[in-house]
């Protein structure tokens, strides 16, 4: 939580505005921060200084592994987040590729399970790692990448968070997650929770045990409408304990994660929050 209220706390004071032309607001911008969660002594990154929706967080990063391509399939297990960029943005509505209502085309998890192959056939980027993992190997290439610029025109958003790479230290898994792009009163609060969800299921799936992730981010950012909430705000509340986060020890495999698991196999204990604010959201 420290780490977060500093880089927002950054952001205020010497971030420079910068005008961003898809979404038509300016943003209040820094360049390069670098978070880090101890995710083997569970200490869950939650924000504290507002009510935080984690599990529509731990949610979209379910549908991201299960390769999902349509906001209605994140809708039914408890997300709502891409209902905008699937439907209310101009370019995407007018875009060829879009297959119909609620379609996100070729974006995150479609990469990360069926990468398309030039000479035919798909890479499921996610199995190979966890099957390595599982057996003890890293071979210094455990990535999962969402970063496919020769699809970018068949998708509805470039990925923000785009790789996440998987070390083994003997039976110790780390996490370094890459993030191009970073609205920080909204996306980080997700963000921060599915990079550390990420490393605890995967540890879990591949009989390891986590260690810390580190999360790098290049260009972090406050648009103009979220300013005044989170200067005077959110930046005057004083942060509550970080809670746990408890999951369900029955998730054993990739095959669980792709078939039963729902929201209900996610608690926290020990969390205490300030009140709910609603930050404007730019699509
Ligand atoms: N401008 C923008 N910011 C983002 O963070 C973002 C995008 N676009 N587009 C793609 C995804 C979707 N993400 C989102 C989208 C909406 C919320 C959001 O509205 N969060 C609210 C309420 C969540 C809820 O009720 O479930 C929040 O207060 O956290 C968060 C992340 C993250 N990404
Ligand atoms: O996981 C996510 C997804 C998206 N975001 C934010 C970062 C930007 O504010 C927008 C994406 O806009 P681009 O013009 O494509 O950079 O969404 C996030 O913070 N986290």
């Amino acid at each position: 939580m420290k780490q977060y209220l500093e880089l927002c706390q950054r952001i205020v004071d010497e971030g420079t505005w910068i005008e961003n032309k898809r979404t038509g607001k300016r943003c209040l911008t820094v360049i390069n921060a670098e978070l880090n969660y101890n995710v083997g002594d569970n200490e869950f990154p939650m924000i504290t200084t507002r009510k935080s929706y984690w599990k529509a967080a731990i949610a979209e990063l379910l549908g991201y592994i299960r390769g999902y391509d349509n906001a209605a399939d994140f809708r039914s297990i408890g997300c709502n987040t891409w209902n905008a960029n699937a439907n209310d943005n101009d370019a995407w509505l007018n875009n060829p590729h879009r297959k119909g209502e609620d379609d996100m085309g070729r974006v995150y998890g479609v990469q990360g399970r069926s990468w398309a192959k030039p000479d035919g056939g798909f890479v499921d980027q996610l199995k190979k790692l966890v099957d390595d993992l599982s057996n003890g190997i890293d071979d210094r290439g455990e990535i999962l990448s969402f970063y496919n610029p020769g699809e970018f025109h068949m998708g509805c958003l470039r990925p923000c968070m785009h790789t996440h790479t998987f070390s083994l230290l003997g039976d110790t898994l780390y996490l370094t997650s890459y993030q191009r792009s970073c609205d920080v009163p909204l996306g980080l609060n997700f963000n921060q929770v599915q990079v550390f969800v990420l490393l605890a299921l995967i540890a879990q799936i591949t009989g390891n045990k986590a260690g810390r992730a580190y999360h790098k981010i290049v260009n972090a950012h406050i648009y103009e409408d979220q300013l005044e909430l989170m200067r005077d705000e959110q930046l005057k509340r004083k942060p509550f304990a970080s809670p746990k986060l408890i999951i369900n020890p029955k998730i054993k495999s990739l095959e669980d994660l792709e078939t039963w698991v729902t929201m209900d196999d996610f608690e926290i204990e020990g969390y205490e929050c300030h009140p709910p604010i609603a930050y404007p959201f730019s699509v």
